[in-house]
């Protein structure tokens, strides 16, 4: 369903030496992986990888058991990438479009009949609860109601693939049961899910693997990106001797 054979990724040169590791992974038709790791662990370069947002360099990649490495062809490239949604860390919209047209989009490109695209999308605003922000425009809505726009746009064609960023399954918890209780639903029915998040939710109902990023393990001299210690001069703007600014 998804197999990836040494993928080349980029990762912080904090965690690896070098920047990049390599990636291996098989997930069958209907699995759910959590994918966790500190910042710069390279979730979201496995995501944008395996939503064909990036070119696969080296390695093997085989998504829905067609080729998708380096030698995808246009073809498979669009037919895949129909097939699979993605709910990224910052949703882009057209703008210029609705809500509403903004989340039929993907069942427009699909080219569903019009009596489809109506059901499905007043179908997936109800599910989300976007009715009141149907005919509101992108850029007059909060990054939550963003959020939830970009759900409802990646879900309403039943992708075979869903894969999702952090912010949907961390700013809103109640967005993030909603939106785990749909992909369970969807896996049950074949779906393969990747989430990623830097920590594991608590008090989400979990379920599905973990993978680890990033793959290659930092030496004991190489910590991780880590806070400043005591000691450590803060930068002038935390240190304003203008009294006027104080509370
Ligand atoms: N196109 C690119 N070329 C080279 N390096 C990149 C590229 N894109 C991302 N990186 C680097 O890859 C590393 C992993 O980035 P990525 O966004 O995947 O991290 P992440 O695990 O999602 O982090 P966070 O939890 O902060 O979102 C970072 O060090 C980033 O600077």
């Amino acid at each position: 369903m998804i197999t990836l054979e040494m993928l080349p990724l980029p990762a912080g040169t904090s965690l690896v030496p070098g920047g990049v590791q390599t990636v291996s992974l098989q997930l069958e038709r209907g699995e759910i992986l959590w994918v966790t790791g500190p910042a710069e662990a390279g979730k979201t370069a496995l995501l944008e990888t395996i939503a064909l947002r990036r070119p696969v360099a080296s390695g093997a990649m085989t998504l829905l058991n067609q080729d998708a490495g380096p030698r995808i062809t246009r073809r498979a490239h669009k037919l895949l990438q129909q097939r699979i949604g993605y709910i990224e860390a910052a949703p882009l919209f057209m703008d210029r479009l609705t809500i509403a047209d903004n989340i039929a989009l993907p069942l427009e490109m699909n080219h569903a009949s019009k009596a489809d695209i109506r059901r499905e999308t007043q179908s997936i605003l109800q599910w989300f609860a976007l009715e009141s922000h149907a005919r509101s425009y992108p850029t007059t809505l909060s990054q939550t109601t963003r959020l939830r726009a970009a759900c409802a746009r990646a879900l309403i064609s039943q992708p075979s693939i869903i894969l999702v960023d952090e912010p949907a399954l961390t700013l809103c918890a109640g967005l993030r049961d909603h939106l785990l209780s749909t992909i369970r639903g969807l896996a049950k029915n074949g779906t393969t899910a990747l989430l990623a998040t830097q920590t594991l939710p608590v008090g989400a109902s979990l379920e599905g693997e973990i993978l680890h990023l990033p793959q290659h393990k930092p030496s004991p001299e190489i910590a991780g990106p880590s806070m400043p210690e005591e000691g450590v001069a803060a930068p002038h703007i935390l240190v304003t001797r203008d009294e006027r600014l104080l509370p």
